[in-house]
């Protein structure tokens, strides 16, 4: 019999929100719940602490399986991918990971926002659509500092949809004085 390789990541397991909802303190469920800029949420929790943006990585590559299905994406298809740390004085409180089908793009050069927020552009598109929010305890493989909740959702905009996946770190609840639930 052969095991499947320990090097293959398990897909990382997904429940609308609600069904998390008795497992998380009310302190975790105003920041996962919440649907505005989590950018704008951030910087005013950080109260006065320095927001930015640290770019890891950045480029065309290939979804995982659950990122392919949540945007409803054939498997091997090239996407634009792009993982962050949202980090206030330069300690990370949560990592982001967003995954945009490329043949959608229709010439949005978003490798051009650098280390400027991506909820700082999108919540000024006038069409944005925000579809339901889903909720793991798992760590994605992108992160690989020790977080608490992870959440995603889709925008959609312009005839475009992108995933984004951001996962609490331990970090922040330590910050915030916040519950490790
Ligand atoms: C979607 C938002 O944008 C945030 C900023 C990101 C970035 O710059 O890559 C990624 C995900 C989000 O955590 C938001 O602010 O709500």
């Amino acid at each position: 019999m052969t095991l499947p390789s320990p090097a293959l990541p398990l897909p990382v397991r997904w429940v609308p929100a609600a069904a998390a909802r008795p497992a998380m303190s009310a302190f975790w469920w105003h920041w996962v719940a919440s649907t505005d800029s989590l950018t704008a949420r951030l910087v005013s929790a950080g109260q006065g602490r320095r927001f930015r943006v640290r770019v890891l990585r950045q480029g065309v590559g290939y979804p995982s399986v659950d990122e392919a299905t949540a945007l409803g994406l054939p498997l091997r298809r090239y996407a634009w991918l792009r993982e962050v740390a949202l980090c206030l004085d330069n300690t990370p409180w949560v990592v982001a990971r967003s995954v945009a089908p490329l043949t959608q793009l229709h010439g949005q050069r978003l490798e051009r926002l650098g280390e400027r927020s991506l909820g700082s552009w999108l919540f000024q598109q006038a069409d944005l659509r925000r579809g339901p929010i889903e909720v793991s305890r798992h760590a994605p493989r992108f992160v690989v500092a020790s977080g608490l909740w992870g959440r995603r959702s889709c925008f959609y905009h312009a005839g475009m949809s992108l995933l984004v996946q951001e996962y609490f770190l331990t970090s922040m609840a330590d910050a915030l004085e916040g519950p490790s639930r």
